[in-house]
C-alpha cells in the first residue's frame, strides 16, 4: 500500500540491488529466502520460495538505525538488524560474499536511509509526482481565520510577525485582541519563552470564548513580572463579554513548572493575575515520553508476551500519558462550550504539548476539523505553522538515534484522535487507514509536508514550490480514507470518556505488523 513513485515522475534510482539470497528473519513467520533490492526511497524484498511472494516494501525514513549482527566467523553468515522508528524491528542475513557485496548492502543503507547525514538530498525533494490538487494551498490561514469569523471587533490580524521579527517560530499570520498595538506585543514577547505570546487558535462561533496559545512566562526564581503580559491577558478575557473570568492551563506537572523557574521560566502567579485561575494538567515532557513508547515497543515487538500482558502495558504507562492529554484537552473544551469562559494554554515551550491540547479540543469544539480538509488545516495549522519541531522530533534522514530531542509527541496526538474516533465512530469524516497513514508518511520523507520545524523555515527552503505535499496524495483519493459511517453533525461538541478503562492500545496501529494480531481483534479482548 505504499505510494507508487512510478519512474517517469520521480527519479527513484535503484542504487542496489542483490540478485544473490538474502535471509529475511520474518518474526512471525521465520526465515525466508528472497531477493533484496535498495533504492534512493525504499528497501524491497521479495520472498523466492513462497506463493504468495512475502514482500516488504518500507521507506528508507522509517529506519532509526542499522547494526551488525555476528561476524564472519560465524559459518560465514553476516546478518543486520535494523531497527524502525515505527514499532518494526528487520532482520536479514546473508550468506559469507565477496567483501564487495557484504559492504554494500551495509553501507547503502546507511547512506540512503540517513541523507542528511550523508550529504545528500532528502527524497521528498527529488519526488516530483503531479497529483490533481496541489495540497500546499489546502491552508490559508486568513481564509481559516475568515470561516472563524476573525477578524472582528474584539480581534485582529497582525502584521507585527509578517517577517518573522516578532517570533520565528511562529506563523507570519497572527490573531491577537483589537487593543493591544503592535508596540506592546513586542514587550510581551520579551516576557514569554522564545517570544512566543498568547495567540488565538480558535473562537467560539456563539459565546466568543476562545481558545489561545503560548510558551511559559520568564517569571525566574525572583518572581518576575510584566505588566504588559499582565494587561495582555486581561485583554483576553475582556475579549469574552460572556465571561469575567480566564482560564490559564499549564500542561505541565506543578513540579516541572516551578523546576523550570530554574531556567528563568515558570507559571503565572495568580496575584499578578488576579481574574485568572490557574490549572496544572500533569502532562510529561518530551523525554519521558520518548521512554514510555520505547517501552511500549519492547512489549509488542517481536512477540506479545499473553500471560503478562496486561501488566506489561501498564507498565509503560503509554495509555496514562494517553489519558492526561485527552483529559486535559475535555478540561479545555468543557471550559470554553459549557464554561463559555476563555482559556490560554501553555507548557514550557508551547510547540509540544500545547499543540496536543489545542489540536484535539479543536477537534472536540468544531466539526470543521473532524473533516478529511478540516484535519489537515489542523494540522498545517496548530502543528507545522506553530513551530512543532518535526525535524527535530523525528529526525528526518538523520543517523544520530539517540538525540534527546527526539519524541513522538506527534505520535502521541494522532493516537489521541484515534481514541476518539472510537468513542464517536460517525463523527469523523476520515478513518483509521488515513491516520495510519499520516504516520507512514511523518517518517518516509517522500512529501514535504513533515519536513523543517517552523513556517519561517519551510518558507526559506521553498518546501512548497519544491516537494509535494501529503494532502496532494491524499485528496487525490479520498475514498481511500473516508469512513463510510460519517455523519456530518458539524455543529456538535464531543465530550469523550476519558478515563483509562475505556482507552484501548492502538493495536491496528503498533502492532499492525503482526499478521497473527488481527487490528479489528482489539487486544484487551484477547482470550
Ligand atoms: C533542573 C533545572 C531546571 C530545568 O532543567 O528545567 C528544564 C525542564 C525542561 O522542561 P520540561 O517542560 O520538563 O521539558 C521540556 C518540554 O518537554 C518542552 O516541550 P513543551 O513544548 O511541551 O513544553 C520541550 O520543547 C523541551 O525540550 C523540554 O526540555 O526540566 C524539568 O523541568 C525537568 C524536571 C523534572
Amino acid at each position: 500500500d505504499s505510494v507508487s513513485t512510478s519512474a517517469e515522475f520521480s527519479p527513484e534510482l535503484r542504487v542496489c540491488s542483490l540478485p544473490h539470497d538474502i535471509t529475511y528473519f520474518c518474526p512471525f513467520t521465520g526465515a525466508l529466502r528472497g531477493t533484496v533490492m535498495v533504492t534512493n526511497y525504499r528497501l524491497f524484498f521479495k520472498s523466492m520460495d513462497r506463493e504468495p511472494a512475502f514482500m516488504l516494501d518500507m521507506p528508507l525514513g522509517v529506519v532509526s538505525r542499522v547494526e551488525k549482527i555476528g561476524n564472519a566467523s560465524t559459518r560465514g553468515d553476516v546478518s543486520y538488524g535494523v531497527v524502525c522508528k515505527d514499532m518494526r524491528n528487520l532482520r536479514f542475513a546473508h550468506k559469507q560474499l565477496e567483501e564487495t557485496i557484504k559492504k554494500s548492502i551495509f553501507e547503502v543503507l546507511m547512506k540512503f536511509a540517513f541523507p542528511v547525514s550523508n550529504g545528500l538530498q532528502i527524497f521528498a525533494f527529488e519526488y516530483g509526482q503531479v497529483f490533481p490538487e496541489n495540497g500546499w494551498k489546502v491552508y490559508d490561514p486568513i481564509a481559516e481565520y475568515k470561516r472563524q469569523g476573525i477578524p472582528n471587533e474584539s480581534w485582529r490580524i497582525t502584521k507585527v510577525n509578517d517577517h518573522f521579527e516578532l517570533c520565528d517560530t511562529y506563523p507570519s499570520t497572527l490573531v491577537v485582541p483589537v487593543n493591544i498595538p503592535d508596540e506592546e506585543l513586542k514587550r510581551v514577547a520579551a516576557f514569554r519563552a522564545k517570544g512566543r505570546i498568547p495567540v488565538l487558535s480558535w473562537i467560539h462561533p456563539e459565546s466568543q470564548a476562545t481558545v489561545t496559545r503560548c510558551s511559559q512566562p520568564m517569571v525566574g526564581v525572583n518572581g518576575k513580572r510584566s505588566k504588559e503580559d499582565e494587561k495582555y491577558l486581561q485583554a483576553i478575557m475582556d475579549a469574552n463579554a460572556q465571561s469575567h473570568k480566564l482560564f490559564i492551563f499549564d500542561a505541565r506537572p506543578s513540579v516541572n513548572a516551578a523546576a523550570n523557574k530554574m531556567k528563568g521560566g515558570g507559571y503565572e502567579s495568580e496575584d499578578a493575575y488576579q481574574n485568572a485561575e490557574l490549572v496544572f494538567l500533569d502532562i510529561h515532557n518530551i523525554h519521558v515520553m520518548r521512554e514510555s513508547l520505547r517501552k511500549l515497543k519492547d512489549v509488542v515487538y517481536p512477540n506479545i508476551e499473553d500471560s503478562h500482558w496486561l501488566s506489561n502495558l501498564e507498565s509503560t504507562h503509554w495509555l496514562e500519558h494517553i489519558k492526561l492529554i485527552l483529559a486535559g484537552a475535555l478540561r479545555i473544551a468543557d471550559k470554553v462550550e459549557s464554561g463559555k469562559t476563555s482559556v490560554v494554554v501553555h507548557c514550557s515551550d508551547g510547540w509540544d504539548r500545547t499543540a496536543q491540547l489545542t489540536s484535539l479540543s479543536m477537534l472536540m469544539l468544531d466539526g470543521f476539523y473532524r473533516t478529511i480538509r478540516g484535519f489537515e488545516v489542523l494540522l498545517e495549522k496548530e502543528w507545522l505553522s506553530f513551530g512543532h519541531r518535526f525535524q527535530l522530533r523525528i529526525g528526518h534522514g538523520d543517523k544520530n538515534h539517540t538525540d534527546a530531542d527526539r519524541s513522538p509527541v506527534f505520535i502521541q496526538f494522532i493516537d489521541c484522535v484515534w481514541q476518539l474516533t472510537r468513542q464517536f465512530p460517525a463523527a469523523f469524516e476520515f478513518n483509521e487507514y488515513f491516520l495510519v497513514t499520516i504516520l507512514e508518511h511523518l517518517y518516509s520523507c517522500l512529501f514535504g509536508t513533515f519536513l523543517c520545524n517552523s513556517e519561517q523555515q519551510r518558507l526559506k527552503e521553498e518546501i512548497p514550490k519544491r516537494t509535494v505535499s501529503l494532502w496532494s496524495y491524499i485528496n487525490s483519493q479520498l475514498e481511500e480514507f473516508t469512513n463510510p459511517m460519517y455523519v456530518n453533525y458539524s455543529n456538535q461538541v464531543l465530550f469523550p470518556v476519558v478515563s483509562l478503562r475505556h482507552l484501548e492500545l492502538w493495536v491496528g496501529y503498533y502492532i499492525r505488523w503482526n499478521p497473527r494480531m488481527k487490528p479489528q481483534e482489539p487486544i484487551h479482548q484477547r482470550h
